[in-house]
């Protein structure tokens, strides 16, 4: 399997001097094209922080990150390649979304990183109403504001925004966390279908081991900044190696019981 991204001692410290906080230590990983790779740890223990050094929104403070083979910083400098090739899915619709911009400002604004004429490519009308009706959107809620929508619209909303510019590589940072349970099968199906039909790989970030185990290939454990266990999602699951992840999987038989499990 081709590798796209590969981490190799990633670091990121916060703060100076005295003050400093090490968020990640030292993490390595690669994903191979094609996967949903899982990224699972408690509150803080860096996980949203790789999500960003991979994107472009954070620097790390050492080790590399290769993305197709080229280093994705140069020290604080991201190299973005192709624009729009990596996009990232937030957590909470509610404050990812400017509610100042109408829906489609919103889903249109990731194309002002691209060059004018593929703007005015990604940017067809025909194209756009396509895609929203693919995320389960309708033309009519284009000029309408983010207030006006359901937590799982806004959601729909942000997948559509991240998939304008037709990227290769979506960090789904907790993309289902904020919503309901019954909402949160709806998103989770429809984003493991446009993966199949768009051939996009995708870095899934979440807390819950049941939601890993449903949409995850292969994955890593994270306690606070490190990697404790990366692996196959069937075999971390049948035979856990690190006691975090032992912890983690006890925990499950209560998610069992939940109403996120027995409606997928
Ligand atoms: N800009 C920042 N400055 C200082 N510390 C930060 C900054 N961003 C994150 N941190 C700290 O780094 C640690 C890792 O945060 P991060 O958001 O990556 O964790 P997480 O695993 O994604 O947690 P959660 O599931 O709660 O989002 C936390 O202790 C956080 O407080």
């Amino acid at each position: 399997m081709k590798e796209l991204l590969q981490l190799s001692g990633v670091c990121k410290q916060y703060g100076k001097g005295s003050q400093t906080f090490q968020a990640v230590s030292n993490v390595s990983f690669s994903i191979n094209t094609g996967e949903t790779f899982g990224l699972i740890g408690e509150s803080g223990s860096g996980k949203s922080t790789l999500g960003k050094m991979v994107t472009g929104l954070d620097y790390p403070t050492a080790g590399t990150i290769l993305y197709e083979g080229n280093s994705l910083w140069n020290e604080k400098k991201y190299n973005r390649r192709k624009p729009g090739e990596v996009q990232i899915v937030f957590q909470d619709p509610q404050s990812s979304l400017d509610p100042r911009m109408t829906v489609q400002d919103i889903i249109l604004e990731p194309l002002w990183a691209l060059s004018a004429e593929e703007r005015r490519q990604k940017a067809d009308k025909e194209r756009l109403h396509a895609l929203i009706a693919r995320v389960g959107l309708k033309p009519e809620h284009l000029p309408r504001y983010p207030h006006e929508f359901s937590g799982g619209q806004r959601q729909r909303i942000a997948i559509a925004r991240a998939l304008i510019t037709d990227p290769t590589f979506v960090i789904l940072d907790e993309p289902t966390s904020a919503l309901d349970v019954s909402v949160q099968a709806h998103v989770l199906n429809l984003l493991k279908e446009l993966k199949r039909e768009r051939g996009l790989t995708y870095l899934f970030i979440s807390h819950n081991m049941a939601v890993i185990r449903y949409m995850c290939d292969r994955m890593a454990v994270m306690q606070r900044g490190k990697v404790v266990e990366t692996g196959a999602v069937a075999d971390i699951f049948a035979h856990p190696q690190d006691p975090y992840t032992k912890t983690l999987l006890a925990s499950l038989p209560s998610l069992h019981s939940d109403s996120f499990t027995s409606s997928l």
